[in-house]
């Protein structure tokens, strides 16, 4: 049997060699070219078992010769490397039908993969063309880091899809502006996205929020009104803070999950629920469960495409970015545009960001409101974030607590919170509160060491299997490593 061969199109030489050497070495035969032209004739001579193309080449467009070469050779699989690495490029290679995408620069090793299950997995059938994505698009999402690009990955592997989306992350960290884009990418993006948030919704009158009420239901229903779940027919609804939801509202959202219908408050009428749920939170659910203050059942109905958005001190390289981004939104009266110098920049890739892309926005809106001056110095920044420090930021304690005074903080509210709760027996304190300290601290460290285990359990003074084990029993998510 004769060996798969791959085409590889790119403009830029070293990466024609990089890639010739890395997939001859693996096995494969290559032909490489500068030009999509070249490469073009090559599938139209029948040549070649996988296409690895980059997008912006001297001729053409690597992009624009996808939906041709599917129409003429449904069964080659395209892979396409682009250095402008942005959610419009992942979302227009996957809807032209790329088979994936690889953010430059890219790692070998994923290459290799990627191509090893292209070739391997059996031809797509060819989609009907997707619907072009609008002309005033507008870049919804920022940031460019390794951490970003999943994120993209996995909204354009989404765009044909209606599947159920749970996304974490700390708040501010753009969750909702995710969610959005899977919408506004999604099959249903005809259709309404209808937010609702969970912990800005008093508790008694989320269920009649979610589903409506009925002429009479309770006291001051004066008139049947409709819910979320009918306002966001035909679309997507986005259920924010999903933790935050009381235990009998968690009951009536799975029965709708599990039966695909619900009925108003005081309703008797089954209502078929037609939305595709999108579902966030800044809690760590899994915690919440062993609390028993989330259904589990619930937890792996909404769980089904898991999505994590990092805090923003793990991707400090999307600050610049971001921060430009911001300026320019917010340009003052006159039009004129702050620009941060070098030194500014750097304190804001110091900082530690406790709110998140929500709270650079601010300063980026504050700076410019408040200092007239084109170029922003360390010095502005350093004056506003001490501004914010001292005027003190939720969750953060005060800066001369000591670790063990903060323990004794939360160790009194977590215990006041266990008495309090009949299914959380006071027993097996000790390992709790243990498995509390352990879990940020593991996290933290694989977070600083980039996934690194054994660095991780270096720094710890933790034996690897350890480590490896703790990872395990305390369910800590293993973040991956660095390109
Ligand atoms: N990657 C990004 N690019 C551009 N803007 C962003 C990005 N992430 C967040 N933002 C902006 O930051 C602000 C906060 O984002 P968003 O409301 O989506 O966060 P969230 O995680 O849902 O927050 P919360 O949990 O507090 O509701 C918004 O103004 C949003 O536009």
């Amino acid at each position: 049997m004769s060996l798969p061969t791959i085409l590889v199109a790119d403009d830029d030489r070293s990466i024609r060699t990089v890639l010739s050497q890395a997939l001859g070495r693996a096995g494969y035969q290559v032909r490489a070219t500068a030009q999509a032209s070249t490469l073009w004739q090559w599938v139209e001579e029948g040549e070649g078992d996988l296409v690895i193309t980059d997008v912006v080449m001297p001729d053409e467009n690597g992009l624009d010769l996808i939906p041709r070469i599917r129409r003429i050779r449904p069964d080659l699989r395209v892979v396409v490397m682009s250095a402008q690495s942005t959610l419009m490029t992942a979302v227009k290679a996957t809807q032209r039908g790329a088979f994936e995408y690889l953010p430059k620069p890219f790692d070998l090793k994923e290459v290799l993969a990627v191509v090893a299950r292209a070739l391997a997995t059996p031809a797509m059938p060819v989609q009907p063309a997707a619907a072009p994505p609008r002309p005033e698009e507008q870049m919804s999402l920022i940031g460019r880091s390794v951490v970003m690009q999943d994120i993209y990955r996995i909204i354009a592997r989404l765009t044909t899809s209606d599947l159920t989306v749970m996304i974490t992350g700390e708040s501010g960290t753009g969750k909702e502006l995710v969610a959005r884009a899977l919408h506004d990418y999604g099959p249903r993006r005809a259709g309404p996205f209808v937010a609702i948030n969970m912990a800005a919704i008093p508790r008694n009158l989320i269920e009649s929020e979610l589903f409506g009420h009925e002429r009479g239901a309770f006291t001051g229903a004066t008139s049947r009104v409709a819910g979320r779940f009918e306002q966001a027919a035909g679309g997507t609804l986005f259920l924010d803070e999903i933790g935050d939801m009381p235990p009998e509202a968690q009951t009536r959202l799975l029965r709708v999950l599990q039966d695909g219908a619900f009925t108003t408050v005081g309703g008797t009428v089954p209502i078929r629920a037609n939305v595709r749920i999108i579902a966030a939170t800044h809690r760590d659910l899994r915690q919440a469960i062993r609390e028993g203050a989330f259904r589990e059942d619930l937890y792996y109905r909404l769980n089904v495409v898991p999505m994590r958005l990092p805090p923003l001190r793990e991707r400090v390289e999307d600050i610049p970015l971001l921060a430009r981004h911001f300026l320019n939104e917010n340009a003052d009266g006159a039009g004129n545009v702050r620009v941060l110098d070098e030194e500014a920049m750097g304190r804001l890739q110091a900082y530690r960001w406790p709110g998140n892309v929500r709270e650079l926005e601010n300063l980026m809106r504050r700076i410019t409101a408040l200092h007239p001056q084109e170029s922003i110095g360390a010095d502005i920044i350093d004056a506003e974030l001490a501004e914010v420090s001292s005027s003190g930021v939720p969750g953060e304690g005060t800066s001369t607590e000591t670790l063990a005074e903060a323990v004794e903080r939360h160790l009194r509210r977590f215990l006041a919170a266990g008495a309090g709760q009949d299914d959380m027996p006071m027993s097996d304190i000790y390992d709790k509160v243990i498995a509390e300290v352990e879990r940020p601290l593991i996290a933290m460290m694989l977070s600083a060491t980039r996934g690194n285990q054994i660095r991780a359990a270096a720094m710890l003074g933790l034996n690897r299997n350890t480590l490896r084990k703790k990872i395990r029993d305390l369910d800590i998510p293993v973040v991956r490593g660095g390109a």
